[in-house]
């Protein structure tokens, strides 16, 4: 029943029960109404478990239904009510916060917002200053603040403070200032930050589970206070970025991908658990750091790690049930392939790296098409880099030109090449090359580097997934543009000093002519009186909307057709005065609006494939998905 579904996107602040109802459970959101029926004041309730241990596992709980039992209530979620004397449970209790208790809660904390009523309620008087501000103002001088710091790393250790210490306030922030934060909180700063992790950490954030925890990966995630977690991003750290094996300090990755999961696509950050998986790390400038935060052992590889993901992977889903969705993120292209292969049956995954970024980029191109004129198949496509991003697009691009034209996927690969460390991959190499290469490996002769295959394949769309900065040159880039009167250039390696060009390179190397795109965003650039505004060509997009719409609609699982009405959805949303611009994605200030419109088509696919569970299907999708979505407003407290 469309109630059911509804209940899952309401505050959970808003409707706890009274003290005197209290359960044995943490705060749930099982006894929520629609989001639209938001009350206006609700009690800061904590959540605390006071016993960490008892004696084996609670029987799991598979089924993630969180209506009510037939006695009314709330769903036993962890089968702690019915476990028997043997199994051990973990004993959450519930308090209402109050005094520097509720200060000190960033779930509830409002700082000198909290009115002179609420400050009297809730034991405050004296432990704030007598001012009360509106969140407005609050947002005001936070902004003021920021711009103070000229170090982008400041900014994020500021940033993140504030969500560590007012998590409505450092949402508000973020949505109404997002063009202006995305590249502190996400990348290029996040890749710094993920460097330095073991020297600016402060208090953690999210869920690490080593090799330690291997055989009590359940009791770990127990260990976690939200019981109604919708959303996982989950790294092992080995690809961060452009920069490499950055072991547990990956963190920095899921917290920043959850933090746009909730301020871009909605998703209460309650419901969104970010996890690093600590299986070691072989770089060796961490191993001998004495401020690394990992476990000091190389990497673990075959059944070692095989099993440790197996058991990660079992465990989420019983604690958790069928329906959470598990976002794989910069996991090394010989694990990410073969994870995504082997839990797709199984899971509901989605690998950010290889379908998030392939919706990006095709969604890109559909709008350039408007630019360029013709159809996708019209066009011939060349990569610099042949993992999971420039793989993962490459296919997504002859799905959409087998479906738009008709033909088979093995014709529609004939318009894609690839070059990698190697060179250009053609037939010659097979024997040796990856199997995610060798869809791509066509005849032809072998090209040494990217200039030569350029100058032999003459593409009209040119798309960089190295992870190599300055790998398109000034010979590629006048190539390029000598015969093509509009090429199109995407430089997708982040972080910003990883990215194969610059937007300047692209305009001056081209005469103006490129249409660009980057994966870490650039200045606009002058040039001949002209002014550039490049898109940023990122996966941010992206996850926000189709992790909703999988939501909204309870999929439960991820089909390439919904990739490509996400795509779709993203290319629908370039208007002509942003193409008239060059620009090829719609501004991130609208991105809340993007993203209810990508779950909506993702949500409304998934309905047409069957895959959906929450129904009836509501008939207005997007109006749905937004009205599902996470509002920071504060709310008032009794
Ligand atoms: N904009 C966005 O949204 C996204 C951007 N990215 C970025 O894309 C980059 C690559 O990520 P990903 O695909 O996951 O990484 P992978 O490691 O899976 O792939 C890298 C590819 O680049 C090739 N390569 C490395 N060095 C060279 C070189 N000198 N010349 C030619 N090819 C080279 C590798 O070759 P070989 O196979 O021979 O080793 C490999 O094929 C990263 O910087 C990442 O940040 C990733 C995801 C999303
Ligand atoms: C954006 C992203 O996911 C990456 O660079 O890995
Ligand atoms: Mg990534």
């Amino acid at each position: 029943m469309a109630a059911a579904h509804l209940r899952f996107f309401a505050s959970s602040s808003a409707h706890y029960p009274p003290a005197s109802h209290q359960h044995a459970h943490p705060p749930s959101t099982a006894t929520l109404h629609p989001p639209r029926v938001i009350p206006n004041v609700c009690s800061p309730f904590t959540v605390e478990s006071q016993v960490k241990e008892m004696k084996k596992p609670a029987a799991p709980v598979l089924d993630q239904d969180l209506s009510p039992a037939v006695t009314g209530g709330v769903r036993d979620f962890y089968g702690e009510d019915t476990a028997t004397e043997d199994q051990i449970v973990t004993p959450w209790s519930r308090n209402v916060a109050c005094g520097l208790e509720l200060l000190r809660d960033p779930q509830y904390n409002k700082g000198l917002a909290f009115t002179d009523k609420e400050r009297e309620y809730h034991y405050l008087t004296g432990l704030l200053p007598p001012t009360v501000l509106t969140q407005q103002m609050q947002e005001n001088r936070i902004l003021h603040n920021l711009r103070m710091y000229q170090d982008p790393l400041h900014k994020y250790v500021a940033v993140m403070d504030l969500q560590e210490r007012n998590e409505r306030l450092f949402y508000k922030v973020l949505i109404d200032n997002v063009e202006e934060l995305l590249p502190i909180v996400y990348t290029p700063t996040v890749g710094e930050a993920c460097q330095k992790y073991g020297s600016i950490f402060r208090r953690p954030r999210g869920l690490y589970i080593s090799l330690k925890e291997r055989g009590k990966v359940l009791d770990v995630i127990k260990n976690w206070p939200e019981k109604l977690v919708q959303v996982i991003v989950v790294t092992d750290g080995e690809r961060i970025l452009g920069l490499g094996d950055l072991g547990c300090q990956g963190m920095g990755i899921p917290v920043g991908k959850l933090a746009l999961y909730s301020a871009l696509g909605g998703i209460r950050p309650s419901a969104c658990l970010p996890i690093t998986i600590d299986v070691g790390t072989n770089n060796e400038a961490l191993l001998n750091d004495p401020f690394y935060i990992g476990l000091r052992r190389r990497r673990a590889t075959g059944e070692e790690y095989a099993s440790f993901l197996d058991e990660f992977m079992s465990a989420v889903k019983q604690a958790y049930g069928e329906k959470v969705f598990i976002q794989f993120e910069d996991f090394a292209n010989h694990n990410a392939f073969e994870l995504l292969a082997k839990y797709q049956r199984t899971h509901l995954v989605f690998n950010d790296d290889i379908q998030g970024t392939a919706v990006v980029v095709l969604g890109g191109l559909l709008a350039a098409l408007k630019l360029t004129g013709g159809t996708l198949a019209d066009h011939t496509f060349l990569f610099l880099g042949a993992g999971e991003a420039g793989t993962g697009i490459a296919e997504l691009i002859a799905l959409e030109i087998a479906k738009q034209g008709n033909v088979s996927l093995q014709e529609a690969r004939r318009k894609i090449w690839m070059v990698d460390s190697k060179g250009l991959i053609v037939k010659s190499r097979w024997e040796s090359l990856q199997h995610h290469k060798k869809n791509f490996a066509h005849e032809h002769e072998g090209c040494r580097d990217l200039l030569s295959a350029v100058e032999a394949l003459r593409p009209s769309v040119l798309i960089g997934s190295s992870g190599q900065r300055s790998t398109f040159t000034k010979e590629v880039l006048e190539t390029l543009a000598s015969y093509n009167q509009k090429p199109v250039v995407m430089a997708l390696s982040n972080p910003t000093s990883h990215a194969e060009c610059t937007a300047e390179e692209a305009y001056k190397w081209t005469q103006g002519r490129a249409i660009f795109g980057s994966g870490s965003p650039f200045d606009p650039v002058k040039l001949n009186d002209k002014l550039h505004i490049s898109g940023q060509a990122n996966n941010a997009y992206i996850f926000p909307g189709t992790g909703l719409g999988v939501i909204i609609s309870g999929a439960i699982r991820v089909h390439d057709d919904m990739l490509l009405v996400a795509a779709r959805a993203l290319a629908a949303q370039v208007s002509k005065e942003n193409l008239d611009k060059g620009l090829v994605y719609p501004p991130f200030q609208s991105i809340r609006k993007i993203s209810a419109n990508i779950a909506a088509a993702v949500a409304d696919k998934a309905y047409e494939l069957g895959l959906a569970t929450r129904l009836p299907r509501p008939a207005d999708l997007v109006g749905y998905a937004e009205s599902c979505m996470y509002s920071p407003q504060y709310r008032n407290y009794r």
